[in-house]
């Protein structure tokens, strides 16, 4: 995709100078929402926008081009340039094409923008034609709505269902989904011999910028994909079909239940990979195993099997691996025939006392991340694993 930094590309990335489409005058829908996109979310539709799968076309690039400068400068205050210079006319002219429309009104009117240009990316990465209607997701991210019940299914099984940063946005796209669907419980789990090996090691060679952009751009994703969990509103239940490693187990203290196979293990590796907890699992672990068992996990990284962690209450119920799918799909079918309003209502009663606790320690967890992200821990962990790809 066409190397965009924010709303602004370097020249080459427009498909060929002669593709400058003549931008219409701009006839932008003037946001009605009442309020208007703060920073955060400008910041965050910034890093949004360098995610996105496929490349919008040189008229939205030029639309974004021209709302970023809007948002952040004002009418346009350059000189007009050369009839020659192409590229640059055609930006100048989308920008000039905005006259004096309010910068606040600029900033959310991009927000909007990427918001549907992320959800259309991604619903068109989903829906494959002649798909289902249920079948959704893209290969990597399954996700299956029937019977009451939204699956989101990590599938990338080669890879041990590592999750890269596209699957974080799948998932974010997914849970959204799902806690406005029909359903009535949503569920995750992996396909393969792994349920999920956590983040993908080489997340940060893909990250685009330099190593400041993509610990600021790395820490926005990990904290609103650990705040999905947070405030997703519907009972969330985890369906561990093997080993699960990293921020897939951290983040289990946000299901409301989780079932495992006998086959399962849970290991949180963050000090031998120079990290730090995450999944608001330094305040959820202590909270559930006790502060000893919670240490042995985070800062030690002991590994456990499904039976310890079912004795330590991280996970509600182990099931012999031989019959685990069936037992626990024929629970769950008759979990999801609860009252669908009384089963979220009592999810959230029990989680809103507890929200913002949750949302602070996500936030501090992933500033405390941001910090370990460029230690030569984490960096030569890292190299460690890749060059001598050394198991864990
Ligand atoms: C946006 C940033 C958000 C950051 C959020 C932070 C989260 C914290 C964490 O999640 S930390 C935990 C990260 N995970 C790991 O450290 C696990 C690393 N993987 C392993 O140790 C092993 O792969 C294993 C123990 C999970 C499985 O070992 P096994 O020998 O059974 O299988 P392989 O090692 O051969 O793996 C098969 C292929 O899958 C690739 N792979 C596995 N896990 C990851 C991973 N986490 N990231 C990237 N790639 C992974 C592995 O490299 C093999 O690929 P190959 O066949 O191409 O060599």
């Amino acid at each position: 995709m066409a190397k965009m930094l924010g709303a602004r590309w370097c020249p080459s990335a427009l498909r060929s100078p002669l593709q400058v489409i003549s931008f219409p005058a701009c006839q932008l829908h003037v946001s009605r929402r009442a309020k208007n996109a703060d920073q955060k979310e400008f910041e965050n539709a910034v890093t949004q926008l360098k995610l996105l799968k496929k490349d919008p076309g040189n008229e939205m690039k030029l639309k974004l081009y021209a709302l970023y400068k809007q948002a952040n400068e004002g009418p346009c205050n350059i000189p007009k340039p050369g009839v020659l210079n192409l590229i640059n006319k055609a930006k100048w002219d989308a920008w000039n094409a905005l006259g004096n429309l309010p910068k606040e009104t600029a900033r959310q009117n991009y927000v909007d923008l990427v918001t549907s240009l992320s959800s259309s990316s991604a619903s068109s990465s989903q829906v494959k034609p002649g798909a289902d209607k249920e079948q959704q997701g893209s290969e990597n991210v399954v996700v299956t709505s029937e019977d009451g019940i939204t699956k989101i299914m990590l599938n990338r099984p080669t890879k041990k269902n590592a999750i890269t940063t596209q699957m974080y946005q799948e998932i974010i796209l997914a849970l959204k989904a799902a806690s406005k669907d029909d359903s009535t419980i949503t569920v995750l789990t992996g396909n393969g011999d792994y349920y999920c090996s956590g983040n993908d090691l080489s997340n940060f060679n893909t990250l685009p910028g330099e190593i400041e952009e993509k610990v600021k751009s790395g820490g926005i994703l990990l904290r609103d994909f650990v705040a999905c969990f947070i405030d997703f509103p519907k009972p969330l239940i985890a369906v561990v079909n093997g080993p699960a490693v990293g921020i897939s187990v951290t983040i289990l203290g946000l299901f409301d239940a989780v079932y495992a196979s006998d086959k399962a293990t849970f290991h949180t590796p963050f000090t031998h990979l120079g990290q730090s907890p995450e999944g608001c699992s330094s305040y959820t672990f202590p909270k559930i195993m006790g502060l000893a068992k919670a240490k042995e996990m985070l800062i030690f990284g002991k590994k456990l099997t499904a039976g310890e962690a079912c004795a330590q209450g991280l996970v509600t119920e182990v099931f012999p691996d031989s019959t685990f799918q069936t037992e626990v799909w024929t629970r769950l079918k008759a979990y999801s025939k609860i009252p669908p309003n009384a089963g979220r209502i009592s999810k959230q009663i029990i989680r809103n006392w507890e929200k913002e606790k949750l949302h602070a320690v996500n936030a501090e967890e992933v500033r405390v991340l941001q910090e370990r992200w460029q230690s030569e821990e984490f960096l030569n962990a890292v190299m460690n694993f890749f060059s001598k790809r050394a198991k864990l």
